[in-house]
């Protein structure tokens, strides 16, 4: 149930999925090296194996922390996503074993809205298809159905961080721009909100979703929504696998009534390179398939490997949560020489009241304290006088509600 402070290179950080070394390197500049490095994701049962030593793990998209994975996690204290999505993490798991969760919610949005707008021109243009032909030493020396962007309307489903970027870099382009959005938004430069999802996908040129993997979006584009698009308009999903039903995306494609799609995320997705990628839109030559590779670009694999890095240190180091996706958001100074008890608990009546009689029953001074809550859990941090950290720590341990509690020095 806790983690005494440890010295910073028995703290066993497990990172996945080929994070980019910029993570690595703010690890080690901040003292920790007792780094594991996979280029991959893990089977699962190697994952079980792997969590139940580490204090930290970052993972991309593709390691499912499932409950029964963070079963096993006991000496885990946070999750690094080196991503904007969560959703590949049992947040409610997390919380429960006081794990906070961290991810990087803008530095790869620039980098989608990039390649979804490069995909909507080649769609616009039909060179999916004319270059496919080309390989096969085909020649489709035409302009019918290849369009321009000026005055096409672009409709977007979320108009989140990649969203309004999109928005905006279509507006340079001439389109025109409609978006739909559960929450009413600000829109930007000429953009227009439209409340009914059905006329927003009756009515537009090319259809492109950011929205989350949440219960909301789940199949939010099916056999109907795919039905109710214009006649030759264009779909493309980076979002997530879950949120279109790809066969019947397919269907549409072959009938003819979708003129062309780009998918970079799907349902189901290889653990690894080597792994066969199937999909119902193998082999349709006007769908551009990529392997969720929307945010995978130099620049934001590098600031995310940063940020990320940066917000697991923070935590380790002094336990600032802020940005925390799971956990109440505490921002600490460093203690000085005090030492610093983290206690995570279930957010119900009568907890702080034991743990502040606790530290008046046993005269420990506190020089500093702390706390935030969720509906859920609450984060108390108390800075106590250093000879007498490890009393505070084992007592506050025994109080009803501790789900975690651990020494900072
Ligand atoms: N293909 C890739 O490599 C990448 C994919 N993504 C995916 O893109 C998603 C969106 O990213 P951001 O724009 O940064 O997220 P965001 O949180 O800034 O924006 C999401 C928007 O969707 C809206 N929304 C939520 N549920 C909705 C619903 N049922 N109907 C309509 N709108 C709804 C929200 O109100 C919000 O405005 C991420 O959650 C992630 O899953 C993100 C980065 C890279
Ligand atoms: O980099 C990845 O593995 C996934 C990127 C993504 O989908 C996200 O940031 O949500």
């Amino acid at each position: 149930m806790s983690n005494n402070s440890l010295d910073k290179d028995k703290i066993k950080i497990l990172l996945l999925e080929g994070v980019h070394q910029s993570a690595l390197d703010a690890l080690h500049d901040a003292g920790y090296t007792n780094i594991e490095y996979h280029k991959t994701a893990l089977a699962e049962d190697e994952l079980i194996e792997k969590i139940s030593e580490a204090h930290f793990i970052g993972i991309r998209s593709r390691t499912q922390l499932t409950e029964k994975v963070l079963e096993h996690a006991n000496k885990l204290v946070a999750i690094g996503c080196f991503c904007i999505g969560t959703n590949q993490v049992d947040l409610d798991a997390a919380s429960a074993k006081g794990i906070v969760v961290f991810n990087a919610p803008y530095s790869n949005t620039r980098s989608v809205a990039e390649l979804v707008l490069g995909q909507l021109i080649l769609l616009l243009r039909g060179i999916p298809a004319k270059n496919a032909a080309c390989h096969r030493g085909g020649w489709i020396k035409s302009a019918v159905g290849s369009y321009e962007t000026r005055g096409k309307r672009l409709g977007i489903i979320g108009y989140g961080s990649i969203g309004t970027q999109l928005s905006v870099l279509a507006e340079s382009l001439g389109m025109e721009v409609c978006f739909y959005d559960i929450v009413t938004k600000l829109p930007l430069g000429n953009a227009r909100q439209i409340k009914s999802l059905k006329e927003l996908l009756s009515t537009s040129d090319i259809i492109s979703l950011h929205v989350p993997e949440t219960n909301s979006t789940k199949l939010m584009i099916g056999a109907k929504e795919v039905s109710q698009m214009k006649k030759g308009s264009i779909f493309i999903n980076a979002s997530r696998g879950t949120v279109a039903d790809l066969d019947a995306v397919a269907e549409a494609i072959k009938s003819g009534n979708l003129g062309g799609a780009a998918v970079d995320v799907f349902p189901v997705e290889p653990k690894g390179n080597d792994e066969e990628f199937v999909s119902p839109l193998r082999g349709l030559d006007n769908v551009i398939l990529t392997p969720h590779i929307g945010g995978s670009t130099m620049e934001a694999q590098e600031n995310i490997g940063i940020e990320v890095a940066e917000k697991l240190i923070k935590y380790s180091d002094v336990g600032t949560t802020t940005a925390a996706v799971n956990f109440p958001e505490v921002a600490l100074p460093a203690q000085a020489d005090n030492h610093r008890i983290l206690h995570i608990h279930e957010n119900r009546p009568g907890v702080l009241s034991k743990i502040n009689a606790i530290f008046s029953e046993n005269n420990i001074n506190i020089t500093g304290q702390y706390l935030r809550t969720t509906e859920k859990l609450g984060y108390m941090v108390m800075d106590v006088d250093a000879e007498e950290g490890e009393l505070a720590l084992e007592k506050v341990k025994e109080v009803d509600g501790t789900v975690k509690a651990r020494v900072l020095f």
